[in-house]
């Protein structure tokens, strides 16, 4: 790579590992955030309001499906207030004591953020209400009918949580956050800039119909657009001149078996084995877990958004049912008693359920 003034230059040649690079890729303010007008709105007013009155914002919690930038909206959060960012994540938090930890060291105005908050355990949890409430927590010090409980003040902080799954949260919890944004999948022409401002700082150039390609196949999702722009990098600069044009970008989502909607492994072996080993359904999510070798929670958080939002799967009380779409995904012609849309139930019997539908 040349090395020149350029900053995105400079910046791409040292950022080696994914890992970095991921992490040079997130947005550092809500101005540089692309898409979700909605939040960003709702984000700004709660975010002014605290400023103008000089405290600490109400609880803020962000829920949508993997990748579309929760962690990046809660460290912009901390960035916007001034504030620093104290990270955990819910299965981090399995002892009240290790959340007492937490809280009692966080300095007035602190943004706490807690990821997969839905996974936190029970004693945690409750602690939890208590410090989000009224900025204290009781520790519990002894065992048995001994046991004494200290009251220990916790500075005033905001907590921002983030689910992938806001329906497993409890009732109480959800109740203490003030506000809550819903993170929903991205437009094609928002994924497009987010293509185009990722290609810029990577230091790599990218056709705008190839920018175009790319976002429609990824799945309405920053984080897999940013992955598929990595690997088209690879292909350009390995196989080519390193400029990404739209058949480059063509020729290496075929290599890496992106198909045109950018469903990948996962997503096909679930609607394959819905259409062909449940007969289109339904079939209980369990099962359908089951058959892919999956554990049920990836193929209902990771698959099942995308598949529904993009027409192929519907959600039925009896189970996932595979739309005439699906069959045709799959190159097979849908059953003549699938209905209009296959929306509705068909009306063939319900396949073997082996397990509990959730
Ligand atoms: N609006 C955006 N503009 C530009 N890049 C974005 C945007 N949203 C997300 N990204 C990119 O997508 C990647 C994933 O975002 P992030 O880690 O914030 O998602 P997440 O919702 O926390 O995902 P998970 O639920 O898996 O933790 C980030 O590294 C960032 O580069
Ligand atoms: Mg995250």
């Amino acid at each position: 790579m040349t090395v020149d003034s350029d900053e995105s230059q400079v910046t791409a040649s040292y950022l080696t590992s994914d890992g970095d690079v991921e992490a040079s890729l997130r947005p550092k303010s809500l101005d540089d955030f692309i898409g979700q007008p909605r939040v960003r709105e709702q984000l700004q007013l709660v975010l002014s309001g605290a400023k103008m009155r000089g405290g600490t914002p109400d609880h803020i919690l962000l829920s949508g499906p993997p990748g579309l930038g929760k962690t990046s909206m809660a460290m912009i959060i901390a960035a916007e207030l001034n504030s620093s960012l104290r990270l955990t994540s819910g299965p981090a938090l399995e002892r009240a004591g290790d959340l007492a930890a937490m809280l009692s060291n966080l300095v007035e105005g602190d943004v706490l953020f807690i990821d997969e908050i839905h996974r936190i355990a029970r004693p945690a949890e409750e602690m939890l209400y208590l410090a989000m409430e009224d900025f204290r927590v009781d520790v519990i010090v002894g065992k048995g009918p001994g046991a004494t409980s200290i009251p220990l003040e916790v500075a005033p902080f905001t907590l921002v949580g983030a689910t992938t799954r806001s329906g497993a949260l409890t009732g109480p919890l959800r109740d203490r956050f003030g506000f809550t944004a819903h993170m929903d999948f991205y437009e094609p022409a928002e994924l497009q800039r987010i293509l185009a401002r990722s290609a810029r700082i990577l230091g790599v150039e990218l056709g705008e119909e190839a920018a175009a390609e790319i976002a429609g196949r990824s799945r309405g999702t920053p984080r897999i657009a940013n992955r598929l722009l990595r690997r088209v990098r690879d292909y350009a600069e390995v196989r080519a001149d390193g400029i990404i044009t739209r058949d480059i970008a063509r020729a290496a989502l075929a290599v890496y078996d992106v198909d045109r909607l950018g469903l990948d492994r996962l997503d096909r072996s679930v609607l394959s084995a819905l259409v062909r080993s449940f007969g289109g359904g339904p079939v209980g999510v369990s099962t359908l877990a089951v058959a892919v070798g999956e554990e049920p929670a990836t193929v209902e958080e990771v698959c099942e958004p995308f598949l529904v939002r993009a027409g192929m799967i519907a959600r039925t009380p009896r189970g996932r049912v595979a739309t005439a779409a699906a069959w045709e995904q799959l190159g097979l012609v849908p059953p003549p008693d699938l209905a209009v849309g296959g929306i509705e139930v068909r009306a063939s019997e319900p396949q073997l359920e082996l397990f509990e539908d959730r």
